[in-house]
């Protein structure tokens, strides 16, 4: 090796799931060595694949990641795209909500499929290993050694410049950090657990409902979301209070509290599959993880559910892991590849928002389960959507900048803050002073907006209003 050749960087993948098979890709593109360990066997060659929900839905930050590493087409191919929301009433009316113009949609992606093209995506890279079958036992974080056992409980010690733990919620890797000093950890478990459903194709085997949607039926104490699926079924998680679970003890109250709380789903989920998956089921829990700082001396990183698992009622955690890829690697192209400068950066970089986006998917947790129904969903939303016509430089939509932007976690905070206070303030003058107040309002709001009367004609026009 001459003088000036830098040796070539070795790093661990502690977890090959949908972060740490992500970011395998990541770091071999970089010109690592990388050894990517996942203690499951080869999930391309099992059967089935026990675990979280069967799809997901994967937006804006998720699919940046992917394509920069090239894999955004042969990811999306498999989507299928959702446009809107589709609420579903109890009196079984449905309403669409659009997410945004025709060209702003999430995806319905399916979790073992995103996994699998991932994991194959990582083999077709030069000096990468996948070792199936491994778990992180121990690290050293001084020496960089990690130790993984096999099936047959066999152990090996390897030693690393940089141990990277995408080993999920439950993290070995955390674990191991958690023993030193000055490490914070905090993590939250829910009320409420989660059981997947199916809703199958129809007997013309169609799709039962609507394709492009997200399915949500909101009953303010629980909830059910779903979502298609390329077999033309889709996939149903029931989201209740784990008493709730526990309380429904027999087929026929399992029937009555359907009948009495998505009456327009229990022909689609059909009683005796309904009945067979739920009395066989367990609801499975739901943790919100936070934990500072995200790295260990220049040996050690955190990415994804090892880091910030969050609840999954803003559709983000995965998202929000694959996001991790892109921050990491252009602070290691800022820093030179420099481990000692690059991992505190990214802790200082990557902490506060992925605490915000914990903190938002726990606030949209608790303002779903508390008063959230059709109607209230559908008001916010409209508008929130409405104002966004009008003011679509001012008036941003928090979940468009979380699933359709770029946008800082921390800084969509914000600026829904900023929202809702202008909104809480104007609605104020407006109670007092009526005709003021709008003008209040559209003052504020439209001083960062040319035009808006031209918009306000536009949108008003669509309703048939002549301004
Ligand atoms: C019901 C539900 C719905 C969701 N919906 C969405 C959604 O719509 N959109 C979204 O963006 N996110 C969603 N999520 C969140 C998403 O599933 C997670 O954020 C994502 O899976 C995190 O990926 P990860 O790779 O960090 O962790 P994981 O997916 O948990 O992968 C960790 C991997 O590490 C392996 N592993 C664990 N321990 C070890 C060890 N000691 N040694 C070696 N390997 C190990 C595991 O086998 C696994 O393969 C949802 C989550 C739930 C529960
Ligand atoms: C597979 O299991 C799951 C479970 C939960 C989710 C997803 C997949 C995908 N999820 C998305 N949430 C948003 C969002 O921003 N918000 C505020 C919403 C939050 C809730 Cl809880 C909801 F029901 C609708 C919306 C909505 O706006 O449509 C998206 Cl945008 S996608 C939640």
């Amino acid at each position: 090796m001459s003088f000036h050749q830098e040796k070539k960087k070795h790093v661990a993948v502690c977890g090959g799931g949908l972060v740490g098979a992500l970011n395998a890709c990541y770091m071999a593109r970089r010109g690592y060595k990388v050894d990517l360990y996942e203690m499951r066997p080869d999930i391309r060659t099992m059967k089935v694949v026990r675990g979280k929900s069967i799809n997901l839905a994967l937006s804006c930050r998720g699919r940046e990641a992917l394509k920069r590493v090239g894999l955004e087409d042969a990811v999306t191919k498999y989507g299928i795209p959702m446009h809107a929301r589709m609420i579903h009433d109890l009196n079984g009316r449905r309403r669409p909500i659009l997410y945004g113009t025709k060209d702003q949609y999430i995806m319905s992606i399916d979790r073992r499929l995103l996994n699998e093209i991932m994991l194959s995506a990582v083999e077709k890279f030069p000096d990468v290993e996948i070792h199936f079958s491994h778990k992180l036992t121990t690290c050293n974080f001084e020496t960089g050694e990690a130790t993984f056992e096999n099936e047959q409980g066999h152990k090996v010690t390897k030693q690393f410049d940089l141990i990277i733990g995408c080993d999920g919620a439950y993290s070995a890797v955390r674990k191991q950090m958690m023993k030193l000093s000055r490490f914070d950890y905090q993590q939250t478990y829910i009320p409420h657990g989660y059981m997947e459903l199916n809703i199958p194709p129809n007997s013309q085997n169609e799709f039962a409902m609507e394709i492009n949607y997200l399915h949500i039926w909101p009953r303010n104490e629980y909830m059910m979301i779903a979502l298609p699926n390329l077999d033309k079924s889709f996939t149903t998680t029931l989201f209740m209070p784990f008493e709730m679970f526990e309380a429904i003890t027999t087929e026929e109250k399992l029937i009555q509290f359907f009948k009495e709380e998505f009456p327009d789903a229990l022909p689609l989920l059909g009683q005796e599959e309904l009945i067979k998956t739920f009395m066989s089921s367990k609801a499975l829990p739901l943790i919100t993880v936070k934990c500072h700082p995200y790295h260990v001396n220049n040996k050690a990183v955190l990415l994804g559910d090892a880091a910030h698992a969050m609840v999954p009622f803003y559709g983000q955690g995965m998202n929000c892991g694959m996001e991790d890829c892109i921050i990491l690697d252009e602070i290691l192209d800022a820093y030179e590849n420099d481990f000692s400068k690059a991992l505190p950066a990214y802790t200082k970089k990557r902490n506060p928002d992925a605490k915000a986006i914990c903190d938002l998917a726990m606030y949209n947790y608790i303002e779903m389960r508390s008063k959230v129904n059709t109607t209230s969903f559908l008001i916010r939303k409209k508008l929130d959507n409405l104002l966004f016509k009008i003011f679509p430089k001012t008036w941003v939509p928090l979940y468009t900048m979380v699933s359709f932007t770029r946008i800082g976690y921390q800084e969509a905070i914000q600026r829904r803050e900023w929202q809702d206070q202008v909104l809480t303030r104007c609605l104020t003058v407006l109670g007092i002073t009526g005709v003021v107040g709008l003008g209040v309002m559209t003052y504020q709001l439209s001083q960062n907006y040319v035009h808006w009367s031209e918009r306000v004609q536009n949108i008003l026009s669509q309703f048939g209003m002549v301004y």
